[in-house]
């Protein structure tokens, strides 16, 4: 059986909210908020398929709640459906340039509604299996490097935008070469996979992701985390490779396969930019290396190098 579609309606006015319930609940699983801010958080730890978004609301107003659906990796790709009184060209122009998918004018008609919502949905389905394409690794099945740079980018802005911290780790497999030359190519691109697929498994938080930044190097993202969350989400996926137990003969630093990496926080960081945080991890990563491997080292702040974990 196809699972139905989980759709949102944000609107402040209760009679709008049971009368689109009404409307929607027989084909969809329907939710329902009052206010763009309960929204925000509710699609924080719901995964939603569509969005009815109200305009014109006490506190956020539905442009600013859209802007900021969009900047989120969690939900930039839900498609929004404004539904407003405005009706002039210009509110529904403004709505459609900031990314809304259609504009609804109240009164609305509900089965005009239903096929809306209805193509709505066929449309998100079909980008959502284009975008997976585009998006995974063809060796490890986990996000590529353009998932990555996307949003790793989306992520900066939104942690600038908020105050809030957020942290990038470089993972590196230590002695992958000599695990290539000892083992053999496809021992390598297998060896890749399990250590890919182990790292990803380690996010529990839905905003957290890793991807494959190249070759025997990973990235991962851990918006709204702090240093320390850092550590211990760093220390968590060394464990986990450390565990899997993968045997490498070859390696200086242990029988089996470790990984190092660099941590940095936009906390502590110098960077301007996410790809200049991303160059401080480069810095914490070398240094991991240099402290022996199977480490985890933050970025250097000046010239102070921190050691925080070495097995
Ligand atoms: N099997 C396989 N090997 C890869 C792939 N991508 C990169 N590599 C190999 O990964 C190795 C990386 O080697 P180096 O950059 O010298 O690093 P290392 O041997 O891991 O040494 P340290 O990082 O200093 O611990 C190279 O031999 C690459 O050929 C891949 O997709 N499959």
């Amino acid at each position: 059986m196809i699972n139905k579609a989980k759709i949102l309606i944000v609107d402040d006015d209760a009679l709008n909210r049971i009368i689109l319930e009404r409307t929607l609940s027989d084909e969809h699983e329907v939710y329902l908020v009052a206010s763009g801010e309960e929204a925000l958080t509710f699609v924080k730890h719901t995964q939603v398929d569509l969005i009815i978004l109200d305009i014109m609301m006490p506190g956020m107003n539905g442009y600013d709640v859209l802007v900021e659906l969009k900047e989120s990796s969690l939900s930039h790709a839900i498609p929004i459906i404004f539904i407003s009184a405005n009706s002039s060209h210009e509110d529904e122009a403004k709505g459609l340039e900031l990314g809304a998918m259609d504009y609804i004018v109240k009164p609305f008609c509900a089965s005009i509604v239903k096929v809306r919502v209805r193509n709505q949905l066929l449309i998100k389905q079909k980008n959502d299996l284009l975008e997976m394409l585009a998006s995974i690794d063809g060796l490890t099945e986990i996000p590529n490097r353009r998932y990555l740079d996307e949003n790793l980018e989306r992520e900066w802005r939104r942690s600038k935008r908020n105050n809030s911290s957020m942290c990038v780790l470089l993972i590196d497999i230590d002695h992958f070469k000599r695990y290539n030359d000892c083992y053999g190519h496809r021992a390598g691109d297998d060896c890749l996979k399990a250590v890919a697929q182990t790292l990803a498994a380690q996010c529990e938080r839905g905003s957290d992701f890793v991807a494959r930044y190249g070759g025997e190097e990973f990235v991962a993202v851990l918006p709204e985390t702090n240093q320390q969350g850092a550590i211990a989400f760093a220390n968590k996926l060394r464990e986990a490779i450390n565990d899997l137990n993968i045997e490498h003969n070859a390696s200086l630093n242990a029988s089996h396969i470790t990984i190092s990496i660099g941590i940095a926080s936009s906390e502590s960081s110098q960077a301007y930019t996410e790809k200049a945080l991303l160059e401080e991890a480069d810095s914490g990563l070398y240094n991991a290396k240099k402290s022996g491997r199977n480490a985890i080292e933050l970025a250097p702040i000046g010239t102070c190098e921190r050691l925080v974990c070495q097995h």
